[in-house]
């Protein structure tokens, strides 16, 4: 909580100047003021794997002389792992080589609008790429469209989104910003005093509400909407699409992609960042941003757009948020371990594209894995058991991982997992439960308890299994037949787990 109402504060305390025009011809001029002091997060090298190897120790020695004298180019590292769709220039592949002293790092930005109180396993891929560039040296930025949000954003959308109150507005914030920087910056390692420390593993986010809050009307079709041609807006196909539809398009989505590419022209000029990435779906409000770079600031070629595609199920349909069953990258909306399960159980014919595209394994030991996914005596789900803990633990951290495993442990029929209230709230939605006050709860006989909370239709059912030593208490055998519920039963005086069997299970809950 701490990590969301401080960021949330900073996030919405700056005071934004006034725009100055005209702009400055040099994005890397080091002498601009900032409208507003971005947050940059830290977090030490030690726990950051910067080399494009995997975090496998073994791996990163067997690799690093070969690391130096062939560094490894991001772009080609995407390509290799199906992560790229389309860049605006081929030129960036010869300016995003692995930087060790020969280029200069690139800035690169992925913009995130808040538009639900947390991201979804589609925006991950977004945080990947910045990852990955990371990884090869180059610097992330990460934009949440606070003010791009409250017009929102017609790419592949057939219907106006709805619009999202100030309060809604900043908990999505909060919430989104928390889980980027918990990913790429290490929350427990967050600096939020000294702004500006910058050393090669801050990850920066930044809010553009903070330059449009001030963006008069006037100014805005002066300093931007003269350069706009109206026939080139019209052609993106989130317009197009738009416009064959029945519903139509509002004005205010139609400029949508004025404000995303006037985000790209900010962050250039003032941040000195010259890429920037997004779903292939966000094409068109790139090249918003290359087109008005190029045309206001008379730079050519000096801001490139990328693309990744968009990450499809077997079934060819996208995971988003609006279908149901979204897999949510908050832990509040989505445990960690439903997370985990969820990729435990993907597809066979899936396992090999998400271990590329969701994982930062090497592609030579994905190779390797595929190869033995068709040997005999492949044991099941081997494959899936490594792809749901290489993402479990970059989106949860070592924790959500091992709060993931433990569920999965004592969920395991006739498992004899101690159980804590961690664990079983990750596993509660997975088990049929009810609520009882607590003094129909404390000093009851097992056997009454198990029958007022459904465990059992009859005491003689519970009585005879409780005798063949098939009954457990949170996951302990009860070997008493006349055993009652005491206080240290009860975990953490709010919840306890009866079994009947290795797979009946049922939460009880204290009302
Ligand atoms: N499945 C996906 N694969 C890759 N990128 C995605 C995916 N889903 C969303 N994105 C990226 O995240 C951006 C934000 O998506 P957003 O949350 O606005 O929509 P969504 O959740 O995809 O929409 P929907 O409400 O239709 O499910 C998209 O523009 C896209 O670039
Ligand atoms: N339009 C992007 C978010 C975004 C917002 C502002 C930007 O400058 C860049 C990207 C999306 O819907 O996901």
């Amino acid at each position: 909580m701490a990590t969301i109402s401080a960021s949330r504060t900073i996030l919405f305390s700056h005071s934004s100047k006034l725009f100055f025009f005209p702009f400055k011809p040099s994005p890397f001029s080091s002498s601009h003021i900032p409208f507003s002091l971005p947050l940059r997060f830290t977090r030490p090298t030690c726990t950051l794997n910067l080399s494009p190897y995997p975090s496998d120790p073994q791996h990163q020695q067997h690799h690093h002389h070969h690391h130096h004298q062939n560094p490894r180019n991001v772009i080609e590292i995407l390509e290799q792992r199906g992560l790229l769709e389309s860049l605006t220039s081929d030129a960036l592949r010869n300016i995003s080589s692995n930087n060790i002293g020969a280029t200069p790092p690139l800035k690169v930005y992925c913009g995130f609008d808040p538009t639900a109180e947390s991201l979804h396993l589609g925006n991950l891929l977004g945080i990947i790429v910045l990852s990955w560039f990371h990884r090869c040296g180059h610097r992330p930025v990460a934009l949440i469209g606070g003010a791009t949000a409250r017009v929102g954003d017609p790419s592949g959308k057939s219907l106006e989104r709805p619009q999202l109150d100030v309060d809604t507005l900043e908990k999505n914030t909060a919430g989104i910003s928390s889980t980027i920087i918990r990913i790429l910056g290490g929350a427990q390692n967050q600096n939020l005093g000294n702004g500006y420390a910058d050393d090669d593993n801050s990850v920066v986010v930044l809010n553009n509400y903070d330059w449009w809050k001030e963006f008069s009307l006037l100014d805005f079709l002066k300093n931007v909407g003269r350069y706009a041609r109206v026939g080139t807006m019209m052609a993106k196909e989130s317009v197009r699409k738009r416009l064959e539809s029945e519903q139509g398009m509002s004005f205010t989505e139609f400029t949508y992609q004025l404000l995303q590419g006037y985000d790209f022209l900010y962050l250039f000029q003032n941040e000195g960042v010259s890429v920037q990435i997004g779903g292939s779906d966000q094409w068109g409000n790139i090249t918003a941003g290359t087109d008005l770079i190029r045309k206001i600031l008379q730079v050519d070629g000096a801001a490139y757009g990328l693309t990744f595609p968009l990450l499809l199920k077997s079934d060819g349909t996208k995971f988003g948020k609006s279908e149901d069953g979204a897999i949510w990258l908050s832990p509040n909306l989505l445990s960690p371990y439903k997370f985990y399960q969820y990729f435990f159980s993907v597809p066979d014919d899936d396992v090999i594209r998400f271990l590329k595209i969701l994982t930062f394994l090497d592609i030579e030991e994905i190779a390797q894995l595929e190869g033995e996914m068709i040997k005999p005596g492949y044991v099941p789900n081997t494959l899936q058991r490594r792809l749901a803990e290489e993402v479990t633990r970059f989106v949860h951290g070592e924790d959500g991982l091992s709060e993931a495993l433990r569920a999965t442990e004592a969920l395991r029929p006739g498992s004899e997992t101690k159980l804590d209230w961690k664990t079983i709230e990750g596993i509660a939605e997975d088990v049929p439960s009810c609520s009882l006050p607590y003094d129909e709860v404390l000093n009851q006989s097992l056997v009454d308890l198990s029958v007022s909370s459904g465990l059992f239709d009859s005491k003689s059912a519970a009585r005879r299994l409780l005798k063949q030593g098939g009954v457990y208490l949170n996951n302990c055998r009860v070997n008493s037949e006349n055993k009652r519920i005491e206080v240290e039963d009860i975990v953490d005086g709010k919840v306890l787990l009866l079994s009947a069997g290795k797979k009946n299970k049922v939460l009880v809950r204290i009302a």
